[in-house]
């Protein structure tokens, strides 16, 4: 598969908590690729957590951060790179992520709320419906995501492991072989 890949890198996109930071990094490992999550390269930049930021300097501040922090790793190759659920908000994103492989990892709200309901480190879910929250947002969002280059549909009993396996039997899929003359 990593012959197949050339170094092209995978983007991960979706909702936060349907698992892009755990599956990046599983599906790293299976690839032999280097592994980057940009919230943590933004949290690690500012000496601060998301929350933090989002409190201090707003979201606003915050996507632009995350659109810097994009635009220097699309520079490498043969990254797995877990992105922030917002990623797909900002339209310069987009010829970043195109650089590589844009894998949606897509869930059903339910599920990603059974997943954060105690978690409080997600400042967009800091809300006095949580659930209601996500729904918004991925109505927001669902379009956007889907213009990735895969979905992967994912079922409430499948482990990070499964799902990393299913990314890369769908790989073949994308990654077309240019015509010979
Ligand atoms: N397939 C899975 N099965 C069970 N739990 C999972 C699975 N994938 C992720 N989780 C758990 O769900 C939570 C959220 O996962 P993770 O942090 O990987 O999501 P994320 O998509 O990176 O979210 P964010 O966009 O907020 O960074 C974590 O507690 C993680 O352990
Ligand atoms: O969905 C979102 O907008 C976010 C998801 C997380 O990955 C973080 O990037 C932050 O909490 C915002
Ligand atoms: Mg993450």
């Amino acid at each position: 598969m990593s012959s197949l890949l050339q170094g092209v890198n995978l983007y991960l996109i979706g909702m936060m908590g349907v698992g892009k930071t755990t599956v990046g990094r599983l599906l790293a490992k299976q690839l032999a690729y280097g592994f980057v999550d940009t919230d943590d390269v933004i949290a690690q930049a500012a000496g601060k957590s998301i929350n933090q930021i989002f409190d201090e300097e707003g979201e606003a501040a915050f996507r632009q951060l995350e659109s810097d922090v994009l635009s220097q790793v699309c520079a490498f190759t043969k990254l797995t790179i877990a992105t922030g659920g917002g990623i797909v908000l900002r339209r310069e994103n987009w010829s970043y992520l195109h650089h590589g492989l844009i894998v949606w990892l897509d869930a059903p709200v339910e599920l990603i709320y059974s997943r954060l309901a105690d978690d409080t480190t997600r400042p967009l879910l800091q809300d006095s419906d949580p659930q209601e929250k996500l729904r918004s947002l991925l109505e927001q969002r669902q379009s956007l995501y889907a213009q990735a280059d895969i979905r992967i549909a994912i079922a409430q009993e499948e482990t990070p492991e499964q799902i990393a396996t299913r990314i890369i039997e769908a790989i073949p899929s994308v990654l077309k072989k240019p015509v010979s003359h």
